[in-house]
């Protein structure tokens, strides 16, 4: 099982490095809009299994938002500890 900070890890490694092949590295290079938009619509698909839809799906959801978020940061060069100092 993988940590939110498993996945940041991971993330950043991959931007980092510019890997090949992966979503995470082409979504990063869209830049900010491109991430920001899909945010949004990863936030009303988990609030729509949260209302409507099982745990399991609404999970689901959830960690798809959670990746986004992630990306998100990326593009717009955020690190976890600055979001981690805002809490
Ligand atoms: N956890 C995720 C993850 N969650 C969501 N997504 C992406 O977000 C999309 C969300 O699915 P949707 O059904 O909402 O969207 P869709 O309409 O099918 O897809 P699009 O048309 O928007 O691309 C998925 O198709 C993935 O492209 C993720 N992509 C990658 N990861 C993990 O991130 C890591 C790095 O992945 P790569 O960068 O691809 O190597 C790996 O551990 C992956 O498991």
């Amino acid at each position: 099982m993988k940590s939110f900070d498993d996945l940041w890890v991971e993330l950043s490694a991959k931007v980092e490095s510019g890997e090949a092949g992966s979503g995470t590295v082409e979504a990063v290079r869209h830049g900010v809009h491109h991430v920001g938009k899909k945010v949004v619509e990863e936030a009303a698909e988990a609030w729509m299994a949260a209302e409507h839809e099982s745990t399991e799906r609404a999970a689901e959801e959830i960690s798809q938002l959670l990746y986004h978020v992630q990306v998100l940061m990326l593009a717009r060069g955020i690190s976890l500890a600055d979001v981690y100092r805002k809490l």
